[in-house]
């Protein structure tokens, strides 16, 4: 059967907005914690702690599987990053720096797109 899905412009325009906040994030020299997902069989308690666990390359991967419905589930994707960062890790830590490093960082990205 033919099944012709009318992509409307704005759901490309804003998928290209999201592949370039990423590569932007992606980029940033704190990034490093955050770029692939968290081991849990490396970082001890991770997994009961952290009930969604979420990162740089699976927001990436989701992005090319078309698992976005608009811009507002990424964002939610990439603050969902920072806020297990804020759970897991001490504010103190270099770790927990780069979160709140990343956050503000990406937050500014937000304000000078719009
Ligand atoms: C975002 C995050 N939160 C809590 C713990 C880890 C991480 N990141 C991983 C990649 C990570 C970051 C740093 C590491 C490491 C793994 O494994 C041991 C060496 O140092």
């Amino acid at each position: 059967c033919y099944k012709i899905a009318q992509i409307s412009k704005d759901d490309n325009s804003q998928l290209a907005v999201c592949r370039v906040l990423l590569a932007e994030l992606e980029a940033h020299k704190d990034a490093w914690p955050f770029l692939t997902p968290v081991n849990h069989k490396v970082i001890l308690g991770y997994r009961k702690v952290i009930k969604r666990p979420m990162d740089f390359s699976t927001i990436k991967r989701k992005l090319n599987n078309n698992l976005y419905f608009n811009l507002d589930t990424f964002i939610a994707d990439v603050n969902l990053v920072f806020d297990n960062c804020e759970k897991f890790n001490e504010d103190d830590s270099d770790i927990g720096q780069a979160g709140h490093n990343m956050r503000k960082f990406f937050h500014e990205l937000l304000h000078l797109k719009k």
